[in-house]
């Protein structure tokens, strides 16, 4: 799908802009209010590779710049598995998607209830119980319940599926007021992220693993409209970590979301300020933070993605921790796209014919049975949608060890 393509089609579900004015004055629409930036230094920070988007060039002239970003991502999916990606956006459609997950959070507590994630099945969603991690709608703070003491989460989610299918996602999905009369800006950013980011990051990607340009997006991510079973059915994601007290901070030994790797190919996380982000270092063991870039996005391979290289991508540990002293008495606000492959895509290298991963000898474990995106996530989906899950070791899934929920 094209770039005029997808636009020409949100801009046919094109929300009243009547509509939209009174829902923004009803529920508060406002500029985000950035934390100022933590002056508490923390002592390990992590230095993450930023691509800059404005270098990446198409055509066979844009070839050189490319192999230049590729180089620069390898070592970066390699060590970490995280980066970052600036110079993507607009700052105005950045600054109106931290506006509309903020507002989407002030719904009140009933409607909340009514739309609450994993319940309200939509009619192709009957038979997968996505739960209230996946299932579109919201997941309210506290049904996660951490540690021994049962202490309830602090964090809040909206759930936005289907997106890229516009018929599933304007036309047949029921949605909050709030959301409901912002939905074509809603889709204009996560499709921005998918068929514009997602796109040119996949292209880098087939770089590394030598592979022609455009084979992983046309092959594992390009949407058939109507077919969903046949395009790629990630989902997006608001959040708001509101504010805690020491009290709270005590009874959950800081722990704002547990660690874990995602379940997905691929996440785009919005870059917001409140310094609480944390990787695992691969080889100490060692939790370092994530600094903020402003306008930039966070992107990590998840589980899928680093199956899929037979392990040559690191989908790496990383959880959320209370906020620094001086950012205490901000909410934590952002946005996600956790990005699956179709579903029927094979979590192996056998897939991808990638002349660089045999050269490496990252091959597919033959003693494992092949396994598909769809079986990871509903296995995976199914962990986190636990109240209290809490383990203190990487388990193991299908055979193969991943993590989710580790509380040290
Ligand atoms: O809030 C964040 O920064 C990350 C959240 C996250 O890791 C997740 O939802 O999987
Ligand atoms: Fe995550």
């Amino acid at each position: 799908m094209s770039s005029s393509d997808w636009k020409a089609a949100i801009a046919e579900h094109k929300v009243d802009p009547k509509v939209k004015a009174e829902a923004r004055k009803k529920f508060h629409f406002r500029p985000s209010e950035d934390a100022p930036t933590s002056k508490i230094a923390p002592e390990n920070t992590v230095q993450l590779e930023a691509i800059d988007l404005s270098k990446y060039k198409e055509g066979e002239e844009g070839l050189p710049a490319r192999k230049e970003l590729a180089d620069q991502l390898e070592g970066a999916v390699t060590k970490y598995g995280f980066f970052k990606v600036t110079n993507f956006a607009p700052k105005e459609l950045l600054e109106q998607l931290f506006s509309l997950s903020q507002s989407t959070f002030e719904e009140p507590d009933e409607v909340k209830k009514q739309f609450f994630a994993g319940e309200h099945n939509l009619p192709h969603e009957k038979n997968r119980p996505l739960g209230v991690v996946r299932g579109s709608g919201y997941k309210p703070a506290g049904f996660w319940k951490y540690t021994e003491n049962k202490t309830p989460d602090n964090v809040e989610f909206f759930n936005i599926r289907n997106f890229t299918q516009f018929d599933t996602f304007f036309n047949k999905t029921e949605y909050p007021e709030f959301i409901k009369a912002n939905l074509d800006d809603i889709a204009y950013y996560f499709n921005y992220v998918h068929h514009e980011v997602l796109r040119k990051v996949l292209n880098l990607i087939d770089l590394i693993l030598e592979l022609p340009e455009g084979f992983l997006y046309e092959n594992y991510f390009s949407v058939v409209q109507g077919d969903l079973a046949n395009s790629p059915d990630g989902s997006a994601r608001f959040l708001l970590y509101r504010k805690v007290t020491d009290e709270y901070n005590e009874k959950t030994g800081n722990i704002w979301m547990r660690g874990h790797a995602d379940q997905d190919a691929l996440t785009f996380l919005l870059s917001q300020p409140i310094l609480s982000l944390q990787i695992r270092d691969h080889d100490t063991n060692q939790w370092k933070y994530v600094t903020h870039t402003p306008g930039a996005l966070i992107v990590n391979i998840g589980d899928m993605f680093s199956q899929i290289s037979g392990g040559y991508f690191k989908s790496s540990i990383h959880r959320v921790v209370t906020a620094p002293e001086d950012q205490r008495q901000y909410d934590r606000n952002t946005a996600l796209y956790f990005c699956n492959p179709v579903p029927t895509t094979y979590l192996d290298p056998d897939a991808v014919h990638s002349p660089k991963l045999d050269r490496l000898g990252y091959k597919r474990d033959a003693k494992l049975e092949r396994i598909t995106a769809a079986q990871w996530d509903d296995k995976k989906g199914e962990f986190f949608n636990r109240v209290s899950e809490n383990r203190t070791k990487d388990f193991t899934l299908f055979g193969r060890p991943t993590v989710g929920s580790l509380v040290v």
